[in-house]
């Protein structure tokens, strides 16, 4: 099958588990497309479709949100996955925004899944320092690859599953 992932991401840490996700795709056979949701037309080609996302301040980036707007009919025709990444910190408890959960609706996406994020302070613009110095949040790497390699080879079992995804 052909697949699209699509992720929007700042600083590159939420990009990196969306390549995750393809590598483990490809690895199981598929052909995958990795296209920034700006750059994403037509989603003629594809059978399915895995969408990403960071969250700052309790946002989806607007590319993805727009992405939804944009292919909403195509999108709710194929099976979609959506994850999004943010939470930092050991005890960071995630807040699945709003945004998540208008576009698991609009796109027929079966529970939206939550990686932990990355902070790099050294990284971070002027506004997003002004914000990070407010909430104070933990920095580091709280990314689990494995923990998205397993999730992915979810999406890969669905696609060969001969009921389909969610069968
Ligand atoms: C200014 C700022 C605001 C953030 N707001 C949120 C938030 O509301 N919820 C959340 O879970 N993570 C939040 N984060 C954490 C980021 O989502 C996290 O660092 C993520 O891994 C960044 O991914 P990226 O490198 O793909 O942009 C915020 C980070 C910054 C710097």
């Amino acid at each position: 099958m052909r697949i699209l992932v699509s992720v929007a991401s700042r600083h590159g840490a939420t990009q990196e588990i969306g390549t995750v996700v393809a590598e483990v795709l490809a690895e199981a056979g598929h052909e995958v497309d990795e296209i920034e949701p700006d750059d994403v037309g037509t989603l003629a080609p594809y059978a399915a479709v895995v969408l990403g996302s960071s969250v700052y301040n309790g946002r989806l980036a607007a590319s993805l949100r727009e992405l939804v707007d944009r292919q909403e009919g195509a999108l709710s025709a194929r099976p979609v996955w959506l994850f999004w990444s943010g939470p930092v910190g050991e005890d960071a408890t995630p807040q699945e925004p709003d945004d998540v959960r208008d576009a698991a609706r609009r796109t027929g996406a079966v529970a939206p899944r939550c990686f932990p994020g990355r902070l790099r302070p050294s990284e971070l613009g002027i506004d997003e320092r002004a914000v990070v110095a407010r909430i104070d949040p933990e920095p580091g790497d709280f990314r689990d690859l494995d923990d998205v390699r397993g999730w992915a080879g979810t999406i890969a079992e669905q696609l060969l599953s001969p009921r389909g995804p969610g069968g």
